[in-house]
Order: C-alpha cells, then structure tokens, then sequence
C-alpha cells in the first residue's frame, strides 16, 4: 500500500434547480443547470490508526467533517484525510459533494478497493441527500462543463456543454446553509414553482435562466441584490449562487464589479470530473 494519495474533484456552482423525492436515495436529487468548477477540492488520503480529518478551505482551517467520517464508517476504514479547497465551504460551490468524491477516489485507489466510478458516485450521492448537504452536486461532479441535470440521482441523462473556455467571476458575501433550506417546506415549494423548466443553450442563456430563478425562488437576500444591482448597472450577466449568499458572473467587467464587495473567486469550468494525482510511494 503506498503511504498516502492525492485525489482530486471538481465543484459546482448550481444556477437553478428542482427538488425530487423518489422512493429512495438512488431516484432522490434535483433537476437543474450549474457549472462543473476548476477549482474544487483536493483530498489527500493516508493509512491510519484512528481517522482524523483536516480541512483547509479558503485559508480557514479547521478539523472533522461528519460526511467524510460517515463514508469512512461505511467503508469500514480508518484513514488521515486532509482537504484542501481555494474555495469557501458552504458559498454554493458544492464542496460537500467535492469533498467526498475526492476523498472516496482516493480512498479507492490507497487502499485497492476496486469500487468502479459510478460505485464511488452512488455512495456519495447517497450521503449527500442523507445529510441534505446537496442535492445534484455529485451527478454534476462526476464530469465537467456546463451542466443540465434532467433527473434526479446520477443513473440519469446529464447534458454536458463542453469546451467552455470562459473565467466564472465569484463573490461570496457568506454560507447559506444548504441543509436549512432543504429542510423548510415553505422555501422549497417557492424554488419548486420558480424553475425555468428547460435547460440552456449556451452559457449567457444559464446565467439569464438561473437569474430568472433566483428572482422568483425568494432567496435573493440584501447584500445579494446589492451585488446583483451593481452588475446589472454595468450591463455584467450575474445570478445567485445556489445555495450560497454569493454571486458568479460572467464578462469582462464582471471581476471589476465584483471586487468593489470583496473578495472575488475567479474558476474556470472543469473539463473532467474526479481524479488522482499522484500515488507517493
Ligand atoms: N472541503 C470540505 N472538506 C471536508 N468536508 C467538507 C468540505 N466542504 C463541505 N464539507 C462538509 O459538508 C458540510 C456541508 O457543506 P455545505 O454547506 O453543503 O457546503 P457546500 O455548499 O460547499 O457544498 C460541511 O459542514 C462539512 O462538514
Ligand atoms: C443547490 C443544491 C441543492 C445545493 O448546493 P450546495 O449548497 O452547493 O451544496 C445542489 O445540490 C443542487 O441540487 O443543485
């Protein structure tokens, strides 16, 4: 066994989406469109006594993840994982589900358990809805590009627009937590009846879409429509990222507005889904 392994996973930044609750976890999900993230999380994996977890996102360290200890129980495994992300947790990047599929390919690979892609893809997915931390991030997760999720769970029809060379221009004013929004009734039927019903032709036609639904879904908080004003004033294509209280926006001015709030996220869009990088013997 080698001593440790880097793997990698893409996130994703959901512009719209529609809950579906199936008779079990593998038809429970969403519909929607998002894009599949260049930045997303890398997992480094290495044999232990006693599990122990670090995480280091966007400069902020911090140790435990319940999701990544849950798939370690079921693995029946222990292990030292530390993940590593540019990114914030909890902004709509869908580094929950990055964070699994990095650390399960890792797993995979350090300790030769032989569990195909679509095997690592269901039982993270599986402990996504159980812990209600997303919903089609793991059916996006698994490729790249731009992506229009048309069933829910990922044995599902993905359309992937690939080749997308364009920068994504992210804000992040702070977390949402996605688990609170799953969990209200009353919120989760307005997001319901504000889903555009179609999936985009090209990458405007998402941001347009995706603004649309954010307008109608009731999420838009304050500083949200702040930002969001300040990019319409500059003609800048921008919507809410899902579930995050942020913004991702598109064009040449977008980094220029974006930066007057704070802090900004630029990613380009994954041409692929989850990876190792490097086995160190
Ligand atoms: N990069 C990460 N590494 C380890 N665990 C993570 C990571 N990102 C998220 N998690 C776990 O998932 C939980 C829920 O994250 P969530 O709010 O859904 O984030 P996101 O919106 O980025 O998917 C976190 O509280 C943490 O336990
Ligand atoms: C929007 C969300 C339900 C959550 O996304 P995140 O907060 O990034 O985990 C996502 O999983 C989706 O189904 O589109």
């Amino acid at each position: 066994m080698p001593p440790s392994v880097v793997a990698w996973a893409p996130g994703h930044i959901s512009g719209y989406f529609r809950r579906v609750i199936g008779e079990t976890f593998r038809d429970t999900g969403s519909t929607g469109a998002g894009i599949v993230t260049s930045e997303g999380v890398i997992a480094t994996v290495a044999e232990s006594v006693e599990t122990e977890i670090f995480v280091l996102s966007d400069g902020v360290e911090n140790t435990g993840s319940p999701p990544i200890e849950y798939a370690l129980d079921r693995l029946d495994l222990t292990a030292s994982i530390t993940t590593e992300s540019k990114l914030p947790i909890g902004s709509g990047f869908g580094l929950s589900a990055a964070s699994l599929l990095a650390t399960l390919t890792g797993l995979n690979e350090l300790f030769t358990l032989s569990m195909s892609s679509h095997e690592i893809a269901i039982l993270a997915h599986e402990i996504e809805v159980q812990y209600s931390h997303g919903l089609g991030d793991v059916a996006a997760e698994v490729g790249g590009g731009l992506v229009c999720r048309t069933g829910p769970g990922i044995d599902v029809e993905v359309n992937r627009m690939a080749g997308l060379d364009d920068t994504i221009w992210c804000l992040c004013a702070g977390p949402i937590p996605t688990d609170g929004i799953l969990r209200s009734a009353g919120m989760m039927d307005q997001i319901a009846s504000a889903y555009p019903g179609r999936c985009p032709v090209d990458l405007p036609d998402f941001l347009s879409l995706s603004r649309r639904f954010a307008e109608a879904s009731g999420l838009i908080t304050p500083t949200v429509r702040e930002i969001l004003q300040a990019c319409d004033d500059a003609t800048v294509l921008a919507s809410m990222t899902m579930l995050g209280e942020g913004v991702f926006a598109i064009g040449d001015d977008a980094e220029a507005v974006l930066s007057r709030f704070g802090k900004v996220y630029p990613t380009g869009i994954a041409e692929a889904g989850p990876a190792v990088l490097e086995v160190r013997e």
